[in-house]
């Protein structure tokens, strides 16, 4: 590619994910869908795992790497590094990066619970940081991310992320004291929906219709009532009135996720996994 074909890119810097998991994936998609970025512009790191390299180089054109050797000069030709490893490796990640690393290079990590100050100490310098989560839905551009930039982040820098976090969905910055939170919401949010959506599906497996049909019933169930909410701009409560006649069966059924104290059981719900995105974050504290 060429110097003016370049030029329509909305970013031009070299990207680097470190860890090529699941998230790193959605995130890659919706970049490469929405041609923010070019291919030869991302380099995803693996461990070990040549399978999954291969994979993702042949759908997104992407350069891969599970060379130790290779890793240092590529991580200093990158302007951009992503860390989206587990938790669990990311400590000994920071360690080893730390003394590579020059002031001018931002990381942008999407690892529950780890705080911009525990990165900062485990690299060993002041590197700007964005703390954000995704959430899985980036991979067909619906995702919602949440972001919290350090201090040393520059302008310029808060552009490329969040033109990177817009090509994959909607962005929320907040101050990081709010990131667990956010967590709950929808970093995991995605999972107790479908949580929902499999007890829907079950439920009318169970009564005898296909679980085909069920599917087709549930899903567009979900989406036309998160479009409802979005295009007619009313509060869920009142479109949730709409549906319920007075005495008729969603009360009854409402009735019935009530006397399991299904409003308190998700806000518990939401409240735990902050938690455990803190509990996660101390851990990761605690490795420094
Ligand atoms: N899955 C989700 O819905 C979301 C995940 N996250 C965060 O994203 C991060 C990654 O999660 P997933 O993609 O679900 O996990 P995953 O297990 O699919 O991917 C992690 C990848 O990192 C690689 N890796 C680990 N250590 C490495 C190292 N030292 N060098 C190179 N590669 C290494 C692993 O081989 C693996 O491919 C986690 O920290 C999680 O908190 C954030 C938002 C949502
Ligand atoms: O379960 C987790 O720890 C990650 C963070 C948000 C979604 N998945």
């Amino acid at each position: 590619m060429g110097q003016m074909s370049q030029q329509q890119y909305a970013i031009q810097n070299n990207i680097t994910f470190y860890g090529a998991g699941s998230m790193a994936e959605a995130i890659v998609r919706g970049l490469i869908a929405r041609s923010i970025i070019l291919p030869s512009n991302i380099m995803m790191l693996n461990r070990s795992n040549t399978t999954r390299l291969e994979e993702l180089q042949k759908s997104y054109q992407v350069k891969t790497s599970n060379d130790e050797s290779a890793k240092i000069g590529i991580l200093q030709n990158s302007s951009v590094i992503v860390l989206a490893m587990k938790p669990k490796d990311a400590a000994a990640t920071l360690r080893q990066i730390g003394p590579l690393l020059t002031e001018d290079q931002l990381i942008v990590s999407v690892i529950a619970g780890l705080s911009i100050s525990t990165m900062q100490r485990l690299l060993g310098r002041n590197q700007p940081i964005a703390r954000t989560m995704p959430n899985t839905s980036s991979s067909i551009g619906l995702g919602a991310s949440g972001i919290s930039f350090s201090t040393e982040v520059t302008e310029d820098q808060q552009r490329i992320v969040t033109t990177l976090f817009e090509a994959v969905g909607t962005i929320t910055i907040i101050e990081e004291q709010n990131m667990d939170l956010l967590t709950g919401i929808s970093g995991s949010g995605p999972a107790y929906i479908y949580y929902m959506m499999e007890a829907m599906i079950a439920a009318g497996v169970r009564g005898g219709l296909t679980p085909e049909q069920c599917t087709e019933l549930t899903v567009q169930t979900v989406l036309g009532a998160a479009r409802m909410v979005q295009q007619t701009g009313e509060a869920p409560s009142a479109l949730r009135a709409k549906v319920t006649s007075p005495n008729g069966s969603t009360q009854a059924a409402i009735s019935v996720l009530d006397e399991g104290d299904f409003f308190e059981d998700v806000i518990a719900a939401v409240n735990r996994c902050s938690e455990r995105s803190r509990e996660m974050g101390a851990a990761l504290e605690e490795e420094i």
